[in-house]
């Protein structure tokens, strides 16, 4: 039949699984959210030892007609690492275990990421992507104004469901910190003050304030973000633009603001830092918190991961960076050293000076 030899009618299926796999990609974010919404995570844990299948299937109280689906949900959920998977020497029966990843999705651990779960697989938030073609090809700057009319951040204002998710997520984020301080400490010690500029409700300052007692800590935030939270003697809140001008402070620090921006953008945020911490000399310093694309030395995961959430930032008009590019933008800034430090997962720590 044909031309066609076997060579190419296995490299074609081999595309067609690839293809397949791909287009059936949202199923891994809707199962996940599917597991977290159910509390799997918690009644594994909970149970505090791997858990059978009908235990699982009767504490979430599942018709037994449905048994089959969960078995099957759980079996995709623990191909993609999400939970473990063993069979039970005396029936067979399936048990699970948390991994890793789903470890992160226990309710009340100090590390829970079930809020990010929540935003990032959430409809209307997800919906938005299938206009990518409608803005690519439109004026509009980011994608939320081609899908609501209004940037990100006014959307979250303006609709305080999203404005809550949003923040609780951002702060689930942001308790991972912790996480990696200790191998960071000299880009702490000796500041007296810093300002946590994009700061969110303040948990990453309230990590960092514990952390190095010494410290005094702003964060400075849109006005909306920051009203009526309360600080302490060593954390305050100041609401403002950084585009406008940013509180004086030792060190600056930007998590996971710049990737939100465009280069014309970060260079206007980073000069706002550079003169906040201008008369430190050059001892201020500016401390950010992000990625940096490096495909040739990165796991795949962690590659897929970044590249992932480029995708989302150049909907918003921001992207993630390869250290050539943050180079770029750092001396158009006017900063001269930087420092990298891989230490936060798929994120780093740079330290920037002017
Ligand atoms: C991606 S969130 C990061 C929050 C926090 N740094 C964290 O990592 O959890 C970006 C933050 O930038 C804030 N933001 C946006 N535009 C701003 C502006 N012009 N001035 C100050 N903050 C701004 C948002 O309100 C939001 O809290």
């Amino acid at each position: 039949m044909g031309s066609m030899n076997n060579q190419n009618a296995m490299e074609l299926f081999e595309g067609q699984a690839l293809l397949y796999m791909q287009l059936q990609g949202h199923l891994r974010t809707t199962c996940l959210k599917w597991a977290v919404q159910l509390g799997i995570p918690d009644i594994i844990q909970n149970h505090s030892k791997p858990i059978t299948l009908s235990n699982l299937v009767s504490t979430l109280q599942i018709p037994p007609s449905k048994a089959c689906f969960v078995q099957r949900f759980m079996r995709f959920l623990a191909h993609n690492g999400i939970f473990d998977i063993h069979e039970r020497q005396e029936d067979h029966e399936p048990t699970y275990a948390l991994t890793s990843a789903s470890k992160l999705l226990v309710s009340g651990s100090d590390h829970c990421l079930s809020p990010m779960v929540l935003l990032k697989t959430d409809q209307l938030l997800t919906s938005t992507f299938h206009q990518l073609g409608e803005w690519t090809r439109g004026e509009d700057a980011t994608l939320y104004e081609t899908a609501f009319g209004t940037n990100i951040w006014e959307f979250f204002e303006k609709t305080p469901a999203y404005f809550s998710l949003f923040n609780e997520a951002m702060a689930s984020d942001s308790r991972m910190v912790d996480l990696a301080l200790k191998n960071c400490t000299s880009v702490f010690e000796g500041l007296d003050s810093m300002v946590d500029v994009g700061g969110g409700t303040g948990t990453t300052a309230r990590i960092i304030c514990d952390a190095f007692p010494k410290l005094k800590c702003v964060v400075f935030d849109l006005p909306h973000v920051v009203a009526n939270l309360l600080g302490t003697n060593h954390l305050s809140f100041i609401g403002g633009d950084m585009f406008n001008s940013i509180p004086q402070a030792d060190a600056v620090l930007l998590k996971w603001i710049l990737h939100n921006w465009n280069d014309e953008n970060c260079i206007k945020i980073l000069e706002k830092c550079r003169d906040s911490i201008s008369s430190k000399g050059n001892k201020g310093k500016v401390i950010i918190i992000d990625a940096v694309i490096n495909e040739k030395l990165d796991d795949p995961d962690v590659t897929q991961a970044k590249l992932g959430l480029d995708i989302i930032m150049s909907a918003m008009n921001g992207k993630e960076r390869s250290e050539k590019e943050w180079k770029q933008v750092f001396m158009e800034a006017g900063f001269k050293h930087y420092k990298i430090f891989p230490i936060f997962g798929f994120r780093s720590l740079i330290e920037l000076y002017a």
